[in-house]
C-alpha cells in the first residue's frame, strides 16, 4: 500500500502566525500523498463575539444554532480554509480547499437530540474515499475544513479532530495511513504546567489511567478518544505534538496499541 499522511492542525496553532508558517513549511516538506484538516474553534468564538452571538460549548463541542452555523461556514469554510490554500499554493503545493459538501466527501447526520441539543452539529456517516483518492492520484493536496454535510444538503459543524480521524480510517483501507494531531504543545504532557514532560508513548490502558488521574482533560479527551478509535480501525501510526512532530526523530507522543 502507498503511504498517506493525514495531518490535523488545531486552532491555536493557526492563530500564531510565526508557528503557523513553520507548520506550513514542515507540511509542504512531507513527501508523498498528504491531506490537511484544520480547526479554527477559537476564531469562530472571537468572530461570533464581534457579531454579538453568545458561544456555548458542551464537552468541547459547540452548540451550533442557525446564526452559529453561518459563522462557522464563513470562518472555517471561507476565511481559514482559503488562506491556508493560498499560502500552500504560494509554496508550490497544489492544495484544494474542501468542506464535506464538496464531492460529497464527508456525509453526516445531524446529531440526534438526547440530553443536549447541539443544533447543526454532524456525526460522520461516510467518507468518500474514492473521491479523495482521485484527488491524491492527481497530485492534489486536499485541505478540509471542519464542516460536513447531510445527503439532503444541510451543512453541519463537525469537530476537526473527528474529521481527521474518520478520513484516516476510511483511507487506511487503500493507503498505509499515518495520522498527526498538531497542536500548540510538544505532545501529551504528564504535567500540564511543564512543557518538557512529554509522554513518549501511550497505550489504551495508560490512557484510561491518565484520564482517571485527570492528567488528560479538556480538548485532549476527545482527541485521544479519536486516536484509539482510528488505531483500532486500521490507521497505521498516530502522532500528537507541535509542528516539529511532522519531522523524523523529534520528541512527541506516539499512540500505540
Ligand atoms: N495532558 C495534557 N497534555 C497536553 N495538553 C493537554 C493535556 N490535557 C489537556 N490538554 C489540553 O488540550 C489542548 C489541546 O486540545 P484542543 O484544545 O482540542 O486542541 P486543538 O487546538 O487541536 O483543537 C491543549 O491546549 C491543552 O490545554
Ligand atoms: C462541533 C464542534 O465543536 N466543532 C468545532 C469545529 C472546529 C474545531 O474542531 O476547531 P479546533 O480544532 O480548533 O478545536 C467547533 O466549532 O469548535
Amino acid at each position: 500500500m502507498k503511504p498517506l499522511k493525514v495531518v490535523k492542525i488545531g486552532g491555536k496553532l493557526i492563530e500564531d502566525s510565526a508557528k503557523f508558517d513553520e507548520f506550513l513549511e514542515d507540511f509542504k516538506n512531507l513527501e508523498g500523498h498528504k491531506i490537511l484538516v484544520h480547526g479554527g474553534g477559537n476564531m469562530a468564538t472571537q468572530i461570533s463575539e464581534k457579531l454579538g452571538y453568545e458561544t456555548k460549548m458542551v464537552d468541547g463541542r459547540r452548540i451550533t444554532d442557525e446564526d452559529t452555523v453561518k459563522v462557522i461556514t464563513m470562518v472555517y469554510g471561507g476565511l481559514i480554509n482559503k488562506n491556508i490554500v493560498a499560502k500552500l499554493q504560494s509554496m508550490d503545493t497544489n492544495a484544494i480547499g474542501l468542506c464535506g459538501a464538496d464531492g460529497q466527501s464527508i456525509l453526516s447526520v445531524k446529531r440526534p437530540v438526547k440530553k443536549i441539543d447541539y443544533g447543526f452539529v454532524g456525526d460522520i456517516e461516510k467518507v468518500n474515499s474514492q473521491f479523495i483518492g482521485a484527488l491524491l492520484n492527481d497530485g492534489v493536496v486536499p485541505v478540509f475544513s471542519a464542516i460536513s454535510c447531510t445527503k439532503e444538503g444541510v451543512l453541519l459543524n463537525t469537530n476537526a479532530d473527528s474529521i481527521a480521524s474518520e478520513i484516516a480510517r476510511a483511507m487506511s483501507k487503500s493507503y498505509e495511513t499515518e495520522l498527526y494531531y498538531c497542536f500548540e504543545k510538544q505532545g501529551v504532557l504528564a504535567d500540564a504546567s511543564d512543557d518538557e514532560s512529554v509522554i513518549k508513548e501511550i497505550d489504551f490502558l495508560q490512557y484510561k489511567t491518565l484520564v482517571e488521574k485527570q492528567v488528560i482533560t479538556d480538548g485532549m479527551l476527545p482527541k485521544l478518544q479519536n486516536c484509539f478509535e482510528a488505531l483500532e480501525q486500521g490507521v497505521h501510526k498516530i502522532h500528537l505534538g507541535n509542528h516539529q512532530s511532522l519531522k523524523e526523530n523529534t520528541t512527541h507522543t506516539k499512540i500505540i496499541q
